[in-house]
């Protein structure tokens, strides 16, 4: 997968931090160039729904970066493409705002970016109208001379459109001396019937290898770095399993509502928006056995083989594993209550926090609990794996009517990535108590060089598309087991067998979910973190 990437693909950065120039990478010996080949041939980024937000907010930012840190060839054309009636000028100053405000100071840089942007309008469901801009940008790609003419198909539209778009993109715009490839965005259906009628479009039009299904989780830093993690050292794998781990639990907390995306979530609900593929890959990721190779040319199935059996030994979640919320107006009036949006139904019981639990029923995990929580207008935002490991055999023995804190890993996604491990030491002085504390692997001071300027998640993603690495995307049995997962649940919600129970918002989420994670995993109350000072520096 992409954490394979950053290792193996990267370009080398021992004398200089910038990556190599076009011409070196097009001048270097076919090995070390791997997957950047396209870098000396034409690309075409044809952005579908380009009028849209996340066109502007998402795509374009990643590509500009990808711009910014030379990894977009130079003969190259982004093609923004949408119903409405737009000038270039008009996409230009659309997305420029964003790019302005991420990146200060380089608007220089930013408007050299934008000028390799243009805008066709065009329906989604006319070959013709798709067709004309490929006439269009074939006519380009021969001024250039250019022999091999790649294409990127960006999908930032709603899945009703994709049959259309994609029959048009068949039938007029598929390059016959490059690479052919289609980004596209979730949702991936509402359900394992949906999914399928969806992949069976999409497999009708394109091949798997031509299809990258993004889940943007799979771009973060933190899960781009679970399998160099976990394989890449020595002493967690050995540990990795149901003998010294006693629960995984998997948070996902926003302290936002759903500010005026209701309409949409409404229809969808957390366990859709973000614990059916964001949390579920983030499992897959945890709980997977060693690929064959987690890096080099082919390894994008190696993982993705063994991501899918992880999700193939988790049975169907049933109701009485779940506790679901519902935001409702905080004390404070600061914001409205889910319901209270405009744009959501008075008597919606769609849930916005949900906790629920399930088991990976194969040898190495089996009993152990693994918990996803996820919720919008919580008391923080935050996303983070913790595995807690179990308490060793001799401590009752050896430390007697001391309690021994268990140790746990705690791999923090986001804000402030971090890695931490809560360790038990002897206090220090004349105390011999075991105290908790942590080996402690902050990014934001450790690779503080490297982390103010991170690329996004859709950043590594769309790189790696354009270098045909399919790790970091979803593959099509990957959807089809997450959904078999949730399916079940998500009907037995919809049909009223269980309603969501109200929480205010900027709170924990209902106490009843608190109560119910409870029973597989129990925080430790006495642990206090201590921010590293100058003065724990000198003791
Ligand atoms: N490198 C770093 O930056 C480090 C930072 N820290 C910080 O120290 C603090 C404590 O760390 P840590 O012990 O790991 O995390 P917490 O004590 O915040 O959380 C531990 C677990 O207990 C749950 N929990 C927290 N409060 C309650 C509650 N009132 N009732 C029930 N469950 C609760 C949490 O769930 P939930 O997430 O839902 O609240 C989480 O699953 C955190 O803010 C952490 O970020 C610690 C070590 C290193
Ligand atoms: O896919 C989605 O993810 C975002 C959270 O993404 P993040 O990168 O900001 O953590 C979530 O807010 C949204 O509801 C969901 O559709």
């Amino acid at each position: 997968m992409a954490g394979g990437t950053a290792v193996a693909e990267r370009p080398p950065k021992a004398a200089s931090a910038a990556p190599p120039t076009q011409e070196e990478v097009a001048a270097a010996p076919a090995d070390a160039s791997a997957g950047s080949k396209y870098l000396a041939e034409s690309l075409t980024i044809l952005v579908i729904g380009a009028s849209g937000d996340l066109a502007k907010k998402l795509t374009a930012p990643a590509l500009y970066e990808l711009y910014q840190r030379d990894y977009l060839p130079k003969q190259m054309t982004i093609v923004g493409y949408a119903r409405s009636k737009k000038t270039d000028e008009e996409l230009r100053d659309a997305w420029r705002p964003v790019l302005v405000k991420k990146h200060k100071g380089e608007e220089d840089r930013i408007d050299a970016f934008l000028s390799t942007v243009i805008y066709r309008r065009g329906q989604y469901d006319s070959a013709e109208d798709v067709k004309g801009v490929f006439d269009e940008m074939e006519e380009r790609e021969q001024a250039d001379g250019q022999e091999v003419a790649n294409r990127l198909f960006y999908f930032a539209v709603p899945p009703s459109v994709f049959a259309d778009i994609g029959s048009a993109i068949k039938e007029g715009a598929l390059s016959k001396t490059g690479w052919n490839r289609l980004v596209v965005e979730k949702p991936f259906g509402k359900d394992t019937a949906s999914f399928e009628e969806l992949s069976k479009t999409i497999n009708g039009l394109f091949t798997p290898d031509q299809t990258y299904f993004v889940d943007h989780y799979l771009g973060k830093e933190m899960n781009q770095n679970l399998l160099v993690l976990r394989f890449a050292n020595s002493m967690f794998e050995p540990l990795w399993n149901r003998h010294y781990v006693e629960s995984v639990v998997i948070t996902f907390k926003e302290d936002i509502g759903t500010e005026g995306r209701g309409g949409y979530f409404d229809s969808f609900g957390i366990i859709r928006d973000v614990m059916q593929n964001h949390l579920t890959q983030m499992l897959a990721l945890i709980a997977m056995d060693a690929p064959v190779r987690a890096a080099g040319e082919d390894f994008g199935d190696y993982v993705r083989d063994e991501k899918v059996k992880v999700l193939h030994a988790i049975k169907p979640i049933t109701l009485d594993k779940c506790v679901m919320g519902q935001y409702a107006a905080p004390d404070d009036g600061s914001m409205p209550g889910y319901t209270e949006d405009d744009t959501v139904p008075d008597d919606s019981v769609t849930p916005t926090y949900a906790a629920l639990v399930m088991y990976v029923d194969n040898p190495r995990w089996a009993g152990v609990p693994f918990v996803m929580k996820a919720g919008k207008a919580l008391d923080e935002k935050k996303v983070e794996v913790r595995m807690k490991f179990h308490t060793p055999a001799a401590a009752a023995a050896m430390f007697p009517g001391i309690r021994v804190p268990a140790n746990e890993l705690v791999l923090r996604v986001q804000p402030n990535e971090a890695v931490y491990m809560k360790t038990n030491v002897k206090t220090p002085g004349l105390a011999g108590a075991p105290v908790a504390t942590e080996l402690d692997l902050s990014y934001g001071s450790r690779f503080d060089d490297k982390m103010a300027d991170s690329p996004s998640a859709y950043t590594r993603l769309i790189l790696d598309c354009l270098r045909g690495k399919q790790a970091a995307f979803v593959r099509d049995d990957e959807l089809r087991a997450a959904w078999k997962i949730f399916t079940p649940l998500l009907h037995d919600i919809e049909a009223g067998k269980k309603q969501p129970i109200k929480y205010k918002a900027f709170s924990r989420g209902p106490a009843e979910a608190d109560e119910f994670v409870s029973r597989f995993y129990k925080r430790d109350p006495t642990y206090e973190w201590h921010p590293p000072t100058q003065g724990d520096a000198k003791m």
